[in-house]
């Protein structure tokens, strides 16, 4: 029999998948082009949004978070699983999709040949609106993004930040209650980041609107999240709030280490230290208990190793710090997973959603 609990949770879902199987075929080769294997994308994804949240996919590049949101749109068709939205079937219905949700992709070539106002205009035009509401509703969110000077200007006579705004507007003009943005703000400077989160806060409090966020900016998803499912080749390997995630951490804090030159590892404590470091140029990144940060601390502070010590900082775990341990990869690398991170296996299904 269902508890009380789980049929109230699946009466408050936004968006319910299950058990999502997407791979993507082989490519023969053909013509100097080389053969490329089957990719499978998406790999048994189960997820569960609530209404009225922002719930955010995090993962490194690559990692399936483009080919989740484009099943979950009704543009691509899994191989198995299901997909509910607001109590839809858009596996069986895809073309209900565009009444439900509106999406923002990486690309915007659909729109390029318009103008900022006509491609608000239009897109609010096709979600059903009037002209005279259409035009109203163009009208507000260009102010609200502070897009009105450029509203007479073509999307494709923009710079990239300006495109992504203008885009942006049309993905929030009308009412929807799901908002899908698959990194909204790439390109933008911080005062039409600043903007875009302000609209997208409005929409929640007001509408209560539902947002599912892709990014790998993990220090901006911090600050916006309510949940956060985390990617790694095509499964979830955690999902959780930022603070139940960095819980999961421990009490581990990040101290990062700058030298000066190179690090001393001729110092034997130093040495010792270097082997669980991240290490990015001349920066070490290490996670220890509070104990060992201290005495990190004193060692590099203290004796003959400070005086190739150009900067030190302490901090308590981050998403990033969560994001690496999980064995995804620190902002701003394509690197491999964090030396002492685990490699998303065995060690993490303690955090995976059930
Ligand atoms: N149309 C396609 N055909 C074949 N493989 C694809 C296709 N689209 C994506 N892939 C592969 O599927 C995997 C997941 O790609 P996807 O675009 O979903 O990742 P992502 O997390 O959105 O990455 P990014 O952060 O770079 O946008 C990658 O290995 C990618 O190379």
């Amino acid at each position: 029999m269902e508890t009380p609990n789980r049929a109230e949770s699946r009466a408050v879902s936004a968006v319910s998948v299950e058990g999502l199987v997407k791979t993507y075929p082989p490519v023969r080769a053909r013509r100097g082009t080389p053969a490329a294997p089957a990719v499978r994308a998406s790999d048994r994804i189960g997820l569960d949004v609530r209404q009225g949240e922002i719930f955010g996919l995090l993962g490194p590049n690559g990692a399936g978070k483009s080919t989740l949101v484009r099943q979950l749109t009704g543009l691509l068709r899994p191989d198995e699983g299901s997909v509910q939205v607001l109590g839809h079937d858009l596996v069986r219905h895809p073309e209900r999709a565009s009444r439900l949700l509106a999406y923002l992709g990486q690309e915007s070539s659909a729109l390029d040949e318009l103008t900022v106002g006509l491609a608000a205009e239009t897109t609010a035009r096709l979600r059903g609106l009037e002209t005279a509401a259409a035009r109203a509703a163009r009208d507000e969110v260009l102010a609200e993004l502070g897009l009105e000077p450029l509203a007479g200007r073509p999307l494709k006579k923009l710079s990239g930040g300006q495109r992504r705004l203008a885009c942006v507007a049309s993905a929030l003009v009308g009412e929807r209650p799901l908002l899908v943005l698959d990194e909204p703000t790439t390109g933008m400077d911080p005062h039409a980041r600043r903007a875009v989160w302000a609209a997208i806060d409005r929409r929640r409090a007001e509408q209560g609107a539902t947002v599912l966020l892709v990014t790998h900016n993990v220090i901006e998803a911090e600050t916006v999240l309510d949940r956060v499912a985390v990617l790694d080749r095509g499964r979830v390997i955690a999902c959780g709030t930022p603070g139940g995630l960095k819980a999961k951490v421990g009490d581990e804090v990040r101290l990062e280490l700058v030298w000066r030159e190179r690090a001393p590892v001729e110092i034997p404590e130093v040495a010792a230290l270097g082997v669980t470091a991240r290490a990015s140029g001349r920066r070490w990144t290490l996670r220890l208990s509070p104990q060992e940060a201290r005495e990190a601390v004193a060692l590099v502070t203290g004796g003959p190793a400070f005086a190739a010590l150009d900067d030190f900082r302490l901090a308590t775990p981050s998403l990033e710090d969560v994001y690496v341990a999980l064995g995804g990869r620190p902002e701003g690398t394509n690197g491999e997973p964090g030396e002492h991170g685990e490699p998303g296996g065995d060690g993490v299904e303690g955090l995976v959603k059930a």
